[in-house]
C-alpha cells in the first residue's frame, strides 16, 4: 500500500503520523504553502483524506481530488466532513467512535468537579476558596443520550445523582427520565452536559431560554461541540450570575477563546482535549489505520459514518 496517497489535513499526534508514513504515501497539508499548492502537484496522487476536529474536508476539496476513495477522520465528530458531497460521489467516510467515550465522559465530570469543588482554585491566590456546593447527589441533565451522553451518565449515578436526558428519541430502556423538550430538562437539572452531536438541529441547543432555565444556581458542562451553546448569551449570563457555572472543553470558534471566558472566576475551561490521553490517541490511530487498510484491501470498513 506504500504507493496509495494519503493526505493527512493538519498536524496530529505524532503515532498517528508515523503510523500512516510507514503504511502509505504519506502528503502533510500543512507542509505546503496552500491548498492549491499541494493540488497542483498531488491531487491525482490522493486516494484517503485523514482529517480531524481542527480540519475537516469540505466540498470543495473533495471535488479538487479527483481520485479520492475515502475520508477517514480521527475524532467521533465528523461535523466538519461535507457528508452530502460524499455520498453524491460514493466517497466512504470512517471515524473513531467507541474507543474515546470514556475520555470524553471522564472529562465531563471531571470538568464538574472542578467547578463544584473548586479543584482548580490557586492556593496562591489571596483570597480564601469560597465554600461551594458538592456535586454528589445533584440532578443531572444530559443532553444526547448517545454512547458519550451514557457513559457521562453511568459515571454521574456513581455520584448518586439523579439523571435525566433530552435525545431526539426515547430510550426507555435507559430507565433515566426522558424530555423531549431542552427547556424543561434544563428547569429540572442543576448540571446540564451537552454530550450530542452538531447538526444543524442542534446548534445553539443551549440558547438564552435554556441558560435561564439551568438558572444561577446551574451548571453546564460542554464537551460536545462549541456552536451548540450560544456564546455570547453565555457569556452574558454567567457574567451577570444568571448562570452558576460552566465546564467548557469546546467553544464557537476554536481554537480561540473568548477573552471573556478567560477572566471569568465561575468557569472552567479545556482546550479541546477530551480524548487526548496517550493510550486514546493512540487506539484512534489504529482505528483510522484500520479503517483504510481494509478499505484498500476490500474488507468491510471498521466503523463507517456513511
Ligand atoms: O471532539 C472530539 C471528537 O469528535 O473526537
Amino acid at each position: 500500500m506504500e504507493s496509495m496517497g494519503v493526505l493527512m489535513t493538519c498536524p496530529m499526534h505524532s503515532y498517528i503520523e508515523e503510523g500512516l508514513a510507514k503504511r502509505f504515501k504519506l502528503f502533510k497539508l500543512w507542509h505546503f504553502p496552500s491548498f492549491s499548492a499541494f493540488a497542483q502537484a498531488h491531487a491525482n496522487s490522493v486516494r484517503a483524506v485523514v482529517a480531524n476536529v481542527k480540519v475537516g474536508v469540505d466540498a470543495a476539496t473533495i471535488d479538487s481530488l479527483p481520485n479520492l476513495k475515502i475520508v477517514s477522520t480521527y475524532s467521533v465528530g465528523y461535523d466538519n466532513i461535507d457528508l452530502r458531497k460524499c455520498r453524491e460521489k460514493g466517497i466512504p467516510v470512517t471515524n473513531t467512535p467507541n474507543v474515546l467515550t470514556d475520555d470524553v465522559a471522564d472529562l465531563a465530570i471531571a470538568l464538574a468537579l472542578s467547578l463544584f469543588c473548586t479543584i482548580s482554585h490557586s492556593p496562591r491566590r489571596n483570597s480564601a476558596p469560597p465554600f461551594t456546593p458538592k456535586l454528589s447527589g445533584k440532578a443531572v441533565g444530559i443532553i444526547g443520550l448517545g454512547r458519550i451522553g451514557r457513559a457521562i451518565a453511568k459515571r454521574a449515578e456513581a455520584f448518586g445523582c439523579p439523571i435525566m436526558y433530552h435525545s431526539r428519541s426515547e430510550k426507555p430502556e435507559s430507565g433515566y427520565k426522558y424530555y423531549s423538550n431542552v427547556l424543561h430538562l434544563a428547569a429540572d437539572s442543576e448540571v446540564l452536559v451537552v454530550a450530542c452531536t452538531l447538526t444543524p438541529e442542534t446548534r445553539h441547543i443551549v440558547n438564552r431560554g435554556v441558560i435561564d432555565a439551568l438558572g444561577p444556581k446551574g451548571v453546564l458542562i460542554n464537551i460536545g461541540r462549541g456552536p451548540h451553546v450560544d456564546e455570547p448569551e453565555l457569556v452574558s449570563a454567567l457574567s451577570e450570575g444568571r448562570l452558576g457555572g460552566a465546564g467548557l472543553d469546546v467553544f464557537e470558534n476554536e481554537p480561540e477563546v473568548r477573552g471573556e471566558l478567560l477572566r471569568l472566576e465561575n468557569v472552567v475551561l479545556t482546550p479541546h482535549v477530551g480524548s487526548d490521553t496517550v493510550e486514546t490517541c493512540m487506539a484512534m490511530a489504529d482505528l483510522v489505520i484500520a479503517n483504510l487498510e481494509a478499505h484498500f484491501l476490500g474488507k468491510p470498513l471498521l466503523t463507517p459514518v456513511i
